[in-house]
């Protein structure tokens, strides 16, 4: 049951997620319109993502979300989501860049999907957010993963990419002080969390030259566990509700629950 603080504070709210058709993303959106804000699902793969509007439709009514088939790693095409998103909506204030991928034998693809996409759509969100370009503030989580934390010998290109996620996140929580941006900028680095995304690790399209490594994965799995998507959510919705939380790395595993990376504090 969501509790009547969460549901005042995203009454209104229009969010934008980047893979929120399947996985994490999923339980993300399920959870913003459970609390009355309106979502614009934005993933690559059509037909979870029709899915994913039906059962929203058919759980809150037509008008609380929108669909957007699209590539993030194609800049103009993650440009026009965002203006569909504000067109249709009238404005934005929550941007969750979740979509992510293991492919390291496509590493390029990684890098693309996983960072620069990053990177394009807290811009973009700055763009329709930031008080820098007269909008009224608002939230960024970008998600990155324990791997940013860790020298996963399985997965290295996709481990660079999650540290680089956090380092720009961070970076741009402290260019948004400094700028008076309004924008709260944060990153969420789940342990192993049970989604699809894991059974990538069972193709050698996906692991390329690391492929041998792939029981070696599963016992890391084994040995850290599985995460619940919802709880990837509750912490996510914990980011967007606390206004105290700015630069904050936000950390979730089965050992130490959610909690947060200690870092220096941003610049005064
Ligand atoms: N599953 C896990 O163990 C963990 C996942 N993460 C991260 O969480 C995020 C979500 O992952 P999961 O939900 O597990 O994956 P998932 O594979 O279950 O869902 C990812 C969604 O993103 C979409 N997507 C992939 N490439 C896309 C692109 N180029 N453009 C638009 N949409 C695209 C997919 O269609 C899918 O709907 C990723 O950034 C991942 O790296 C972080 C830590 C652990
Ligand atoms: C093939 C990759 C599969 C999924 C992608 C996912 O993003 C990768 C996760 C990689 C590592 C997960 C590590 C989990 C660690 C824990 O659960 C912690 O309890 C203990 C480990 C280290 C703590 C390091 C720290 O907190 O600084």
């Amino acid at each position: 049951m969501p509790s009547l603080g969460t549901i005042m504070a995203l009454r209104g709210k229009v969010a934008l997620v980047t893979g929120g058709a399947q996985g994490i993303g999923r339980a993300v959106v399920q959870e913003l319109a459970h609390n009355h804000a309106q979502v614009a699902v934005v993933d690559l793969n059509a037909s979870c993502g029709e899915q994913c509007k039906s059962e929203l439709d058919s759980e809150f009514g037509a008008d609380r979300s929108i669909f957007l088939q699209c590539d993030v790693s194609d800049a103009d095409a993650l440009t026009e989501a965002f203006q569909k998103t504000v067109d249709q909506f009238g404005h934005l204030d929550i941007v969750i860049n979740n979509a992510g991928i293991i492919n390291e034998k496509d590493w390029e693809k990684s890098i693309q999907v996983n960072l620069t996409s990053v990177i394009k759509g807290t811009y973009l969100g700055l763009e329709h957010m930031s008080k820098e370009y007269g909008k009224a503030g608002g939230s960024i989580i970008n998600v990155a993963s324990m791997a940013a934390f860790m020298h996963c010998p399985h997965h290295p290109v996709y481990t660079a990419t999650k540290h680089g996620v956090v380092g720009f996140s961070r970076a741009m929580a402290d260019a948004s002080l400094l700028g008076d941006y309004g924008v709260r900028i944060n990153v969420l680095c789940p342990a192993f969390v049970d989604t699809p995304l894991l059974r990538t690790v069972e193709h050698e399209d996906c692991l390329g030259k690391f492929f041998k490594y792939k029981d070696d994965i599963k016992k890391s799995m084994d040995h850290y566990g599985l995460l619940k998507p919802s709880l990837i959510a509750e912490g996510m919705m914990r980011l967007i509700t606390d206004d105290s939380q700015h630069g904050a790395a936000m950390k979730i595993t089965r050992s130490e629950g959610i909690h947060f990376h200690e870092y220096e504090p941003l610049s005064p």
